[in-house]
């Protein structure tokens, strides 16, 4: 809870005028049932008798020039950090927040901090000293209070929370009940916690024909690997264009990557960590991303949301599974070993950057594509800021922009050169880096000459051989 607002509230809830008036009741919208009440505010429930008696009781009003639910003199909430608002049956209003922790002192740093939970309990009252009426509070108030939290919630929301128990260091049950599920209770969702399995669960879970019908939303929690499995069981439905415009998704993350978790709180600018990737789901607003499908010489096709990769990086992913145990460590460990061990990569690259027919696999490709052939040391092709939680592998990356963006580089390239790409990752500046190249393009085929490697779609490996990947803007929609 933030403290320290002494102005007088402004009343819209619709923030669309400031209503200079003495009256907590200004705004047509406002409900009445305001005008009844009295808030008194309880910090501890185990105390509450005893504060009843000391708190004076205010009323609750709107600070539209702040975004502010304010309840006292000295006591506000911002309502960007609130994901939900309920009332008991003794008429106990408790408003759930989730602020950034304060910054600390001194610090003029802009950057986005944990969020941790707030919780602000009221004693609704008769301000007439009658008999407090709850089910007009809970039929005019709450579903002011809620939608004010999501503007685009309705009620009686069910999502489906898928959890892969084995990704990363097997925390995904655990996070999903202790994180997961009380944040979207307080966001008025119920959770219906499925984890699976086995392997490749998750592709058949996505293919049921009731999902549409049973779910609001549906959650991955879990590593890329398990998203990448549903994406395959959803690109294969005979509605999947359709249920992917409709169905919004989220991603918690409990693997050993989490890149697309850490793109999604790059682009909501919010602290890279679990918290903040609940928190933008329960704040309930999904956007067109962009998927990719991937067509293989040997007539497979798969759907991807984040990255494909091919040379010393797939290697790096794929090879590293053997040291699973040291968590995201395990990638830092074996690129250390592949960069001593270095290998060289020959392929056909092919790329075009505007609106195309895909040729078939087997054909050449059009004039207009452009064409390069050589030794390659790194080949990366991303669709997100993030190919995993510290890495800012593609800082010019949106979510929606219909963009791969090819990060080469070519044989010639040093050990040294390679080594600073890697440690640049982090922070993006490989950008910057002279024998890193970026092509941005609609579409590419990369057809492996040397066959010393694997190729790696978001996190898992495929088939090896040439392959032709096409973006698909805004495909899918994501809580972002
Ligand atoms: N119940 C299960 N038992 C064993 N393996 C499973 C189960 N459910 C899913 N898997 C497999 O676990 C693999 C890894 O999953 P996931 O991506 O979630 O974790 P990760 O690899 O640790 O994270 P990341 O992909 O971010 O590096 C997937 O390929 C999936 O097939």
């Amino acid at each position: 809870m933030e403290t320290g607002s002494t102005s007088e509230p402004l009343l819209d809830p619709h923030m669309s005028s400031v209503h200079n008036t003495d009256s907590p009741v200004a705004s047509s919208n406002w409900p009445s049932v305001l005008d009844s009440l009295k808030f008194l505010p309880i910090n501890n429930l185990s105390s509450s008798v005893a504060t009843q008696n000391t708190v004076v009781p205010s009323k609750l009003c709107l600070d539209a020039s702040n975004n502010a639910i304010v309840t006292s003199a000295t006591t506000s909430i911002n309502i960007d950090d609130c994901i939900g608002a309920d009332i008991t049956d003794t008429g106990l209003l408790t408003i759930h927040a989730y602020p950034q922790s304060a910054p600390k002192c001194g610090s003029t740093s802009t950057k986005p901090r944990p969020r941790t939970y707030s919780q602000s309990t009221f004693q609704l009252q008769s301000s007439d000293a009658g008999t407090l009426d709850l089910p007009l509070c809970n039929s005019t108030l709450l579903p002011l209070l809620r939608s004010l939290c999501n503007p685009s919630s309705s009620s009686n929301r069910k999502y489906l929370v898928l959890v892969n128990p084995f990704s990363g260091k097997k925390q995904g049950l655990k996070i999903a009940q202790e994180i997961v599920k009380p944040m979207l209770l307080q966001s008025n969702i119920t959770p219906i916690i499925t984890p699976t399995t086995h392997p490749g669960h998750a592709t058949e879970l996505m293919s049921s024909p009731t999902l549409l019908s049973s779910y609001d939303a549906i959650i991955a929690v879990g590593g890329d690997g398990l998203l990448y499995e549903m994406m395959q069981g959803l690109s294969h439905r005979p509605d999947s264009s359709t249920f992917l415009e409709q169905m919004p998704f989220g991603i918690v993350p409990a693997g050993s990557g989490n890149g697309l978790a850490a793109s999604v709180n790059s682009v909501a600018d919010k602290f890279d960590d679990t918290t903040s990737n609940v928190f933008v789901i329960c704040k309930n607003v999904p956007k067109p991303a962009d998927l990719s499908l991937y067509d293989t010489s040997e007539g497979n096709s798969y759907a991807s949301f984040l990255s494909l990769s091919w040379g010393i990086v797939a290697d790096v992913d794929l090879e590293s599974e053997v040291l699973r145990a040291l968590g995201s460590l395990r990638f830092d460990v074996y690129a250390v070993w592949r960069m001593i061990a270095l290998k060289q990569y020959r392929a056909k690259l092919s790329y075009i950057n505007c609106e195309v027919e895909m040729p078939p696999i087997g054909e050449t490709v059009g004039e207009d594509w452009t064409t390069i052939e050589d030794n390659f040391l790194c080949f990366w092709a991303l669709q997100t800021s993030h190919a995993s939680q510290g890495m800012h592998t593609s800082p010019a990356s949106k979510m929606d922009d219909g963009k791969f963006h090819l990060y080469i580089v070519r044989g010639k390239a040093t050990r040294l050169n390679l080594l600073t790409s890697f440690l640049a990752f982090e922070d993006g500046s490989h950008v910057k880096q002279k024998h890193m190249e970026i092509i941005e393009c609609t579409a590419f085929r990369l057809e492996p000459l040397t066959d010393n490697s694997h190729i790696d779609i978001d996190g898992e490996e495929v088939e090896y051989g040439t392959i032709q990947g096409q973006v698909k803007a805004g495909a899918w929609r994501l809580f972002y």
